[in-house]
């Protein structure tokens, strides 16, 4: 291997979660998430006082007991998770004799990329691989990934070499992993739904291509599993805000897909996010389960995410080796 001397910082990087599941803690976390113009992009003069007198303040109570629901002993799900693929994928890389030290760091709270960025330059890196959590490109999320690894840097006299890993939506070792936690759960009679996080439908029309890497990734996986179009649908979930987002919408579909197609049991799986958090374990399991065995469903199966598994983080892991031979 060409780089096997050098010392290589990888930075894994995952959205952020708040520190408790307490409303003061979801108000923090949402003010640093909310405030991003990546994120929200309307002007500041309008929307900070709405985020802070109106919004946050209904929300964050609400939003707290929903986290509360899904917290375990180790806190967020979303940050337990992304420790064990931290610590799985050091083990990797030691086993593939790499000389890496891998980071974690999330955009929003912590551990933060100030901190991630530090302790990799005081332990003297040769070159920093940044891999946002985000197979599917997106401005509001992988972009965002690059602001904060850049604000960092502004501040630093040694900036070193680096790599920033823009999107994995085709990736041949992630389409195999998903397709394979597919075949392993999904059973024959049932209906796939991949659910996607959404993005606002105007932030699409100015350029975000996020819902072609969706399709992309789902039709790499519907070949490869050799699906029928009747047997699987693409929706978008996770709403915020009054404006429109990109359709169809996952509560939407998952409530009228029996009357319209007379399904009755379905499996969702959410290749989109590389770790189960909130928007899986509670919105996907909980509130549209819900909604789809109110609407005449008789079953429901969620596929969880790929997390710490075997197939992902070697995947995870033959990434960064792809960066180190290019
Ligand atoms: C305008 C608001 C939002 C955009 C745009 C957005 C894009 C986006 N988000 C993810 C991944 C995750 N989002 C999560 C939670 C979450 N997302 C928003 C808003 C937007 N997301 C909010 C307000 C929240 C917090 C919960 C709530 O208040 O409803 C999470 C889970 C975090 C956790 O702690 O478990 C993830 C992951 C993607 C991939 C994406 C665009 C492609
Ligand atoms: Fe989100
Ligand atoms: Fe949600």
């Amino acid at each position: 291997m060409k780089n096997k001397q050098q010392k290589i910082g990888i930075i894994l990087t995952n959205l952020g979660t708040p520190d408790t599941a307490t409303a003061s803690a979801v108000s923090r976390y949402l003010w640093q998430f909310l405030t991003d113009p990546r994120v929200v992009d309307l002007p500041r003069w309008k929307w900070f006082p709405l985020l802070k007198g109106v919004i946050l303040p209904r929300r964050s109570k609400k939003v707290a007991q929903k986290y509360q629901s899904i917290w375990t002993e180790q806190g967020s799900p979303l940050l337990e998770i992304s420790k064990q693929q931290q610590t799985k994928l050091q083990q990797y890389l030691i086993q593939q004799d790499i000389n890496a030290v891998v980071e974690l760091a999330m955009t929003y709270g912590n551990p933060s990329m100030e901190k991630a960025v530090q302790n990799l330059l005081d332990q003297q890196v040769d070159q920093l691989i940044v891999l946002p959590l985000f197979p599917q490109y997106s401005s509001s999320t992988t972009g965002a990934v690059l602001d904060a690894f850049a604000d960092v840097l502004k501040h630093k006299r040694n900036i070193p070499s680096f790599k920033f890993i823009h999107s994995y939506h085709l990736d041949e070792h992630y389409i195999n992993a998903l397709a394979n936690s597919i075949k392993e759960r999904m059973k024959s009679d049932e209906f796939l739904v991949f659910s996607f996080h959404g993005i606002p439908l105007r932030y699409e029309n100015n350029g975000d291509y996020y819902r072609e890497h969706c399709k992309q990734t789902v039709i790499a996986i519907v070949d490869k599993l050799g699906l029928t179009e009747n047997q699987w649908a693409l929706s978008f979930q996770s709403r915020f805000g009054k404006e429109e987002w990109i359709q169809p919408y996952t509560d939407v579909l998952i409530e009228t897909i029996n009357q319209q197609q007379a399904v009755q049991k379905i499996a969702v799986i959410c290749p989109g996010f590389a770790s189960d958090c909130l928007e899986t374990l509670e919105e996907i399991e909980v509130e549209n389960r819900e909604i789809f065995l109110n609407n005449g469903g008789i079953s429901f199966q969620y596929i969880p995410a790929l997390n710490d598994s075997k197939d992902h983080i070697e995947m995870l892991g033959r990434l960064i080796l792809s960066q180190l031979e290019s």
